[in-house]
C-alpha cells in the first residue's frame, strides 16, 4: 500500500472549508489521522459524528508539536492571532497552510513565524457554513490560490502544490497583493454587493411585498449573503483597501448606467457585451482545466425528470462531467450539462431530443 502523504494532519477551525479538507484528506488516503481544534465544541462533535476526523481538542497544546501538517481554516479575522499562537507549539519541520481568502495581510503575519508557512486560498465554497456543510467534492477540480513571498521556503511550496493536486485541485501561484486586487473584484465586491441589495429590500416600507415579488434574478444575484456573516464579514475588512478601489470604480460604473437610461442604444451596447462577458463564463475554468461541452435541456415540472434524463445517458454509456439545475419554475426548469468531448454532447443532443426533450 503507498504511504500516505502525511502522518497527523491539524485542521484549526471545522467549518465548512475545513471539514472539506479534512474528509478529502481521508477520501484520498492523504493523511494517516486527521486532528481538528475549533472554539465550538458543536463543531468539534458534528466533525467527529459526521466521521470527518479522527479526533477533536478543545485547545491547542502539546499535540501541534506532532503533526506534519497544519491546515488554517478559521475565518480571516483570527488567523493571525491563531497562527502566532500555534506557532509556539508547532514542530520546526511541520508544514503550515491556511486557506483564508485574504492573502496580503496573513502571508506577511505569519511567514517565518509559523514553520514553513504558505498561503493559500481555494477558489471555491458555497453559501453554506458550518462543517456539515462540508464535502470532499467541494475542492475537486477547483482553482486553489498559492501565494508564496520572499521568505516561503521552495519546498514548502512545491509539497503545498502536491497536496493541492493530490486533492484534485489545479493549483494557481499568485503573488499574495496581486491575488488580493483580484479577488475584490471577482469575490469581495460580490459579497459586499449581495449585503447591499439585502439591505435595500430590508429597508424598504414595502418589504414583505418584495419578498413576495422576488424572482430568480434577486435570488442568483444574492446568493452568497446566505454564507457565514462572520466569515464574510472578515474577508471584505481584511481586503479593504483592495476593495474601497472596486467599490470606488463599480460607483463609476453605475452611475455610466444611470446615465446611459437616457440613452437606450448605448445602453443596449452594454448590456450586448455583458451578456458576451457572462456568457463566457466556464463552469470550469478553461484555460487551466480540459474544454466542457454544454447542452441545456429544458424539463417540465414533473417528478422524475432528472432520473430520466440521467437514465437515458447512463444507458447508452455517456458520461455526464458537470450537471447544474438552472432554473425551477412552476412550469418547468433548465438542467445544465457538461460533457468531455463534442461527440458525447451530441450524442446526448439526440438521445435527448429522441425521447421528447427541447435541447440547446
Ligand atoms: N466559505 C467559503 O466559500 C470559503 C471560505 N474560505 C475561507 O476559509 C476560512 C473558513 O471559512 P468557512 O469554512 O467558510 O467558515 P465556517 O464558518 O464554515 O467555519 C469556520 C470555523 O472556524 C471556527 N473558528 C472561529 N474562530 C476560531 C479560532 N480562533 N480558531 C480556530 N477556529 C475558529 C468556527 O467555530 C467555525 O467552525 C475563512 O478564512 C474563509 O475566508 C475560503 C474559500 C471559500
Ligand atoms: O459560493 C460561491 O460562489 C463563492 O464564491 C464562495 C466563496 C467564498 C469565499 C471565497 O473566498 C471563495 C469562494
Amino acid at each position: 500500500m503507498m504511504k500516505p502523504l502525511f502522518r497527523k494532519v491539524g485542521i484549526f477551525g471545522i467549518g465548512l472549508l475545513g471539514g472539506s479538507v479534512a474528509l478529502g484528506l481521508r477520501e484520498r488516503f492523504l493523511a494517516e489521522e486527521v486532528h481538528a481544534y475549533d472554539p465550538d465544541p458543536r463543531a468539534l462533535e458534528d466533525a467527529l459524528a459526521l466521521q470527518v476526523v479522527d479526533r477533536v481538542h478543545t485547545a491547542p497544546g502539546g499535540w501541534v508539536g506532532e503533526l506534519e501538517l497544519g491546515v488554517l481554516a478559521a475565518p480571516v479575522g483570527v488567523l493571525v492571532e491563531e497562527g502566532r499562537r500555534l506557532a509556539q507549539y508547532a514542530n520546526p519541520q511541520s508544514l503550515w497552510m491556511d486557506v483564508g481568502s485574504v492573502k496580503g495581510p496573513v502571508v506577511k503575519a505569519l511567514s517565518g513565524v509559523l514553520p514553513n508557512f504558505v498561503g493559500t486560498h481555494p477558489m471555491a465554497g458555497s453559501e453554506k457554513a458550518g462543517v456539515e456543510a462540508a464535502h470532499a467534492g467541494l475542492l475537486q477540480n477547483a482553482v486553489w490560490v498559492i501565494s508564496p513571498n520572499h521568505q516561503t521556503p521552495d519546498e514548502a511550496l512545491a509539497q503545498v502544490r502536491g497536496l493541492v493536486e493530490n486533492l484534485g485541485a489545479y493549483p494557481l501561484v499568485i503573488p499574495p497583493e496581486l491575488h488580493d486586487r483580484l479577488v475584490a473584484r471577482i469575490s469581495h465586491l460580490p459579497y459586499l454587493l449581495a449585503i447591499g441589495l439585502n439591505r435595500l429590500v430590508a429597508q424598504d416600507p414595502h418589504h414583505e411585498l418584495l419578498m413576495f415579488l422576488a424572482a430568480g434574478g434577486f435570488r442568483d444575484l444574492t446568493r452568497v449573503a446566505s454564507g457565514s456573516p462572520r466569515m464574510s464579514r472578515d474577508m471584505v475588512v481584511a481586503n479593504k483597501e483592495a476593495l474601497k478601489e472596486a467599490v470606488e470604480d463599480l460607483r463609476a460604473v453605475l452611475l455610466e448606467l444611470e446615465n446611459l437610461l437616457e440613452r437606450p442604444e448605448a445602453l443596449l451596447e452594454v448590456a450586448q457585451e455583458a451578456k458576451r462577458t457572462r456568457d463566457a463564463l466556464p463552469i470550469v475554468r478553461r484555460s487551466l482545466l480540459p474544454v466542457m461541452h454544454e447542452l441545456v435541456v429544458q424539463v417540465p415540472d414533473k417528478p422524475g425528470q432528472i432520473a430520466r434524463v440521467s437514465t437515458a445517458l447512463g444507458e447508452a454509456g455517456i458520461n455526464i462531467k458537470n450537471f447544474e439545475v438552472l432554473a425551477i419554475r412552476d412550469e418547468g426548469g433548465a438542467i445544465r450539462m457538461g460533457f468531455a468531448t463534442l461527440e458525447e454532447r451530441e450524442q446526448a443532443r439526440q438521445i435527448l431530443q429522441g425521447i421528447g426533450y427541447r435541447v440547446r
